[in-house]
């Protein structure tokens, strides 16, 4: 029996899933194959510390090369082109074909292009991987106004530090709040006062529509109002896709993901996929969903480890997330969506408090905005299925402390 386990995509996830092989002590061949051309590394400092100072790339990696070589885990440094699923090989940029026992798709997702006249000029930019938030510390000293096209979580981070570091800033979002899809309106709101405070001019419910452009220089961004916000530098923040084509092309079913079962296989017994790029069946929330977050791709990291080294069991981590904007900590856990009450708990005024969100009567995740010890007490007890009160949660003598222990 072939023992070599492949992983396609040595990000969060990838990464995790070699190192937990090895801590649980798998045998044989573990090999990531790693398309960018750097040692693996994490992505959040990308939008965060990394933009804002700058520093050595190396800080961002996961580990030195000299722990692969220690860890006997191979680094390919390579491109998967094509999954032969009945020889059970993968086919590389370079032309090599590998055999896997197993094989792990963790390719995870590329940025969503802006998809409107002149989005491909120089100074449009994303910010997703290392080299991007390069390009963008080098051009931000010359630039003097950006516009930041999308107010979800990697816009508004680089909307403050770009802010912070003297720019103009607009920031235009089709939804009429900021992170609308991912928070309360408490939250959006209170960010939207923070960001607006600091100089920000926030645009909602309009597009853009077009690049203006004098030549290859960009000039403004036309809106659906019709109005042109003037810039020399546009930053589009508008999502991801999810990086799913070769295994479609390799017959493996997929929607808005690779679709997994609750073990994080696919159809394919030899094929897993893990992180942004899987769309799995939740034992915890009884649906199907797809997570973009560090959290995530590593907790199905460990599951599928766990599953190759002989404890298979479905992957029920609990999500949580964080967010850091100018300086504002953000920090979520559970998934507030169909919340029905919301009970603000500390003092908005202050810029300590969070939102404890209910359905039906039931605490369904915790927004805190610089309260760690909210956070940690959510990370606690949602897992357990465990609640307090709404009166609880708003009482700041209510101990949450000893309601956790
Ligand atoms: C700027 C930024 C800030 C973020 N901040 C936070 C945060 O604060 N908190 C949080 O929880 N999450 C954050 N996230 C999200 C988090 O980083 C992702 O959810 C996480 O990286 C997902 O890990 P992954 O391994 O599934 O995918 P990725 O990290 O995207 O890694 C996938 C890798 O696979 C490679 N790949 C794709 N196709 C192939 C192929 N055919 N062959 C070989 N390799 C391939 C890709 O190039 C990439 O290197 C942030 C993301 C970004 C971009």
């Amino acid at each position: 029996m072939n023992d070599t386990v492949l992983i396609a995509g040595a990000g969060h996830a990838g990464f995790q899933v070699a190192v937990s092989l090895r801590q649980a002590k798998y045998p044989g061949r573990i090999a990531l194959i790693n398309d960018e051309k750097h040692l693996p590394y994490q992505r959040p400092p990308l939008s965060k510390a990394y933009l804002k100072s700058g520093g050595d790339p190396n800080s961002l990696m996961f580990r030195p090369e000299k722990f692969f070589q220690d860890q006997a885990i191979e680094l390919i440094s390579d491109r998967m082109v094509s999954i032969d699923r009945e020889g059970r090989k993968l086919l590389l940029a370079s032309g090599t074909a590998i055999e896997y026992g197993h094989l792990v798709l963790a390719t995870g997702a590329r940025n969503r292009m802006l998809d409107v006249p002149n989005a491909s000029l120089p100074d449009v930019l994303y910010l997703r991987t290392l080299d991007e938030s390069e390009v963008l510390r080098q051009r931000m000293p010359d630039k003097k106004h950006v516009v930041v096209i999308g107010a979800g979580f990697i816009g508004l981070e680089f909307a403050a530090t770009a802010r912070a570091k003297g720019l103009e800033v607009d920031v235009v979002e089709l939804a009429p709040r900021v992170m609308a899809r991912v928070v309360t309106p408490e939250i959006s709101s209170y960010f939207h006062d923070r960001h607006s405070g600091a100089g920000i001019r926030m645009h909602y419910g309009v597009r853009a529509t077009e690049i203006a452009a004098e030549g290859d220089r960009v000039t403004g961004v036309v809106l659906s109002d019709g109005n042109t916000l003037p810039c020399d530098l546009v930053v589009v923040g508008v999502g991801v896709i999810p990086n799913v084509e070769i295994a479609a092309a390799a017959g493996l079913p997929t929607a808005a993901g690779i679709i997994v079962d609750q073990q994080l296989l696919t159809s394919d017994p030899h094929i897993s996929a893990i992180g942004d790029c899987a769309l799995f069946e939740s034992v915890r929330f009884g649906e199907t969903m797809r997570v973009e977050s560090v959290q995530n791709a590593t907790d199905q990291a460990r599951c599928v480890a766990a599953r190759l080294t002989g404890d298979a069991k479905p992957y029920d981590g609990y999500p949580w997330f964080w967010s850091d904007q100018g300086d504002d900590k953000l920090q979520i856990v559970g998934l507030t969506a169909g919340f029905d009450q919301v009970v603000i708990r500390g003092s908005v005024a202050e810029r300590s408090f969070s939102a404890f969100c209910y359905k039906a009567g039931k605490l369904i995740g915790i927004e805190s905005v610089n309260r760690a010890a909210d956070h940690v007490f959510g990370r606690k007890i949602l897992p357990l299925d465990k609640s307090v009160t709404p009166e609880q949660a708003a009482d700041l003598s209510f101990d949450l402390k000893k309601a956790a222990a």
